[in-house]
C-alpha cells in the first residue's frame, strides 16, 4: 500500500510559491511502487554506465582525469538508456506539473533527464549555483527542474537548499569548482547561505526550481545512498539580441 497520496497536479498556492520564491515543494510525485521501479532502473543504469569516459556520464565535482571513484556521479539523459522512464506515470505527472508551472502546453515543452547519485558516506557537496549559469547566453529558455528523490533526502544526506527569491535577480558570476577548469561543475560565491531554505523530502517527494534559482546540496553523510532523478522541462530557445558575457563558459 502506498503511504502518501501521490499528487500530479498543482494548485494556486504551489504556483504562488514558485512565482515568489523560485521553488516549490511537492511532497509525493511518485508512489512507493513507482519509487521501487525507479530505484532498480537507476541502480542498473549506474552499474552499467557510471565508468569514466562513458558517454553521458560525468563526475561533476572531480577533475576530468581524476583516478578513483567519482565525487559526484551524474548520468545525463538516462532515458536514452532506459526509454521506459518516459512511459512511466511519474514522467507523465512531472510533465503535466511542469506545463502548469510554466503555463505552456505539454507538447511545447522540450525535456531531458539527469540522475545525480550521492553514494553513502561519500561524495562532494553540490555547491551553490544557478542552472542557467550552465546555459549558452545567446539563447534564452524558460524552464524548471523537477528533482525527485528516491531516498529519504535530509540535510545530512544532501537534500536541496534554495535561496528564496534568487530567481528574480541576475545570473550571478560563477567559476569552476576549486577554480579548476578541469572540473565540470560550476559554483557561485555570491550568495548568502544564511537565508537558505532546506527542503527535506521522503522518497518519491520532489522539489521544483526555476533555472535561475540558486541552490545547493550538501555531501551525503549517511549510510544510505541519496539518489535523485531530475527532469528538466523548458521552452524552445529564443535568440538573445545582446547576450551577457559568461566568462566561465568555454566560449568566453
Ligand atoms: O542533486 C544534487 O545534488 C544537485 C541537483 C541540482 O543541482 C539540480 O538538479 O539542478
Amino acid at each position: 500500500m502506498d503511504a502518501m497520496e501521490v499528487v500530479g497536479t498543482i494548485d494556486h498556492r504551489d504556483r504562488e510559491e514558485f512565482r515568489s520564491r523560485g521553488f516549490a515543494i511537492l511532497p509525493q510525485v511518485a508512489s512507493e511502487s513507482e519509487v521501487a521501479w525507479l530505484r532498480q532502473a537507476y541502480d542498473r543504469l549506474f552499474v552499467r554506465r557510471a565508468t569514466p569516459g562513458a558517454e553521458d556520464f560525468y563526475d561533476i565535482a572531480g577533475q576530468r582525469d581524476r583516478e578513483g571513484p567519482p565525487l559526484l556521479p551524474q548520468i545525463i539523459k538516462p532515458e536514452k538508456y532506459v526509454p521506459e522512464l518516459l512511459d512511466s506515470p511519474h514522467f507523465a505527472r512531472c510533465r503535466s506539473i511542469a506545463s502548469a508551472f510554466l503555463d505552456m502546453a505539454e507538447e511545447e515543452l522540450e525535456f531531458y533527464g539527469h540522475a545525480i547519485l550521492k553514494p553513502p558516506r561519500y561524495g562532494a557537496p553540490t555547491p551553490w549555483h544557478q542552472d542557467e549559469a550552465y546555459m549558452d547566453p545567446r539563447w534564452r529558455r524558460r524552464g524548471l527542474s523537477i528533482w525527485t528523490t528516491l531516498d529519504e533526502a535530509t540535510v545530512e544526506s544532501g537534500c536541496l537548499h534554495y535561496l528564496p527569491g534568487g530567481h528574480r535577480g541576475p545570473v550571478l558570476p560563477h567559476h569552476h569548482i576549486d577554480n579548476d577548469d578541469r572540473i565540470r561543475g560550476l559554483m557561485t560565491d555570491d550568495v548568502d547561505p544564511t537565508s537558505a531554505v532546506a527542503c527535506p523530502l521522503a522518497p518519491g517527494g520532489a522539489v521544483v526550481h526555476d533555472f535561475r534559482t540558486p541552490h545547493y546540496a550538501g555531501p551525503n553523510l549517511t549510510d544510505q545512498p541519496r539518489r535523485a532523478y531530475v527532469l528538466v522541462f523548458m521552452s524552445a530557445p529564443a535568440e538573445v539580441a545582446d547576450p551577457e558575457p559568461r566568462p566561465w563558459m568555454d566560449w568566453g
